[in-house]
């Protein structure tokens, strides 16, 4: 009488995806960190396009980014650097229009100007290298009068680290200090509006701010 041999001795599944369950989605998925982080990243925002940042709990954006651990591997398909410029922004997804969720790739010693953010939701994680956030105060809507920006905050994020920043937080300005690495970091904008409205970027000296409109 012949016993049935098991399954896993019948089948190579060396060079097969492993899969396994998901125990947010309870789907079998693949081995695909980078994707389940997406994918949890839209299960959370929800499939319809309804927009309102208030119904947003960033800290749990932030723990479905803090729980993926980075390996290069996983993402470098959307690291394109551009040399000619300070930063380069990949699109990654548009979760279902209620978000942008971007891989930055920071030039060796490159920063952002500082900048507002369109009174949405910013969720900022290490990919690799480190990045110094400086937060600045926020000048009272229309005080026109002329001052430096006030520095109310300045922190070196590693990689796996989460940040958040949003308007009433104040505004900031991400730097890679590394003079030779490049750096990368997600970013997960919600709703998006500084894609469809733009924002402001402002003056260190004087907290003159200038609106910068969408890019197509
Ligand atoms: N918010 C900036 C990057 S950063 O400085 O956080 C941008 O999307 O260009
Ligand atoms: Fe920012």
């Amino acid at each position: 009488m012949s016993v049935a041999a098991p399954l896993s001795s019948m089948v190579n599944t060396a060079n097969q995806p492993h899969l396994h369950c998901c125990a947010t989605c309870k789907s079998a998925v693949s081995d695909d960190p980078f994707g389940h982080l997406v994918r949890d990243i839209r299960q959370y925002l929800g499939p319809s396009s309804g927009i309102d940042s208030a119904h947003v709990d960033p800290d749990q954006i932030k723990a479905i980014m803090a729980r993926y651990t980075s390996n290069p591997k996983h993402w470098e398909r959307y690291a394109r650097a551009d040399k000619s410029r300070g930063y380069t922004r990949n699109i990654v997804d548009n979760v279902n229009g209620k978000a942008n969720l971007i891989l930055i790739v920071w030039n060796p010693g490159k920063g952002s100007l500082i900048h507002d953010h369109a009174d949405a939701h910013c969720i900022m994680k290490i990919l690799k290298g480190n990045l110094t956030e400086t937060i600045y105060h926020k000048p009272e809507s229309g005080d026109t009068s002329v001052h430096p920006l006030e520095v109310k905050k300045e922190t070196v994020y590693h990689p796996d680290e989460v940040t958040y920043i949003s308007d009433q937080i104040g505004l900031h300005r991400v730097f890679n200090p590394d003079p030779v690495e490049p750096a990368m970091s997600l970013h997960l904008y919600t709703p998006p509006n500084a894609a469809e409205f733009g924002f402001h970027v402002y003056d260190e000296r004087t907290s003159k701010s200038s609106f910068v409109p969408p890019q197509y």
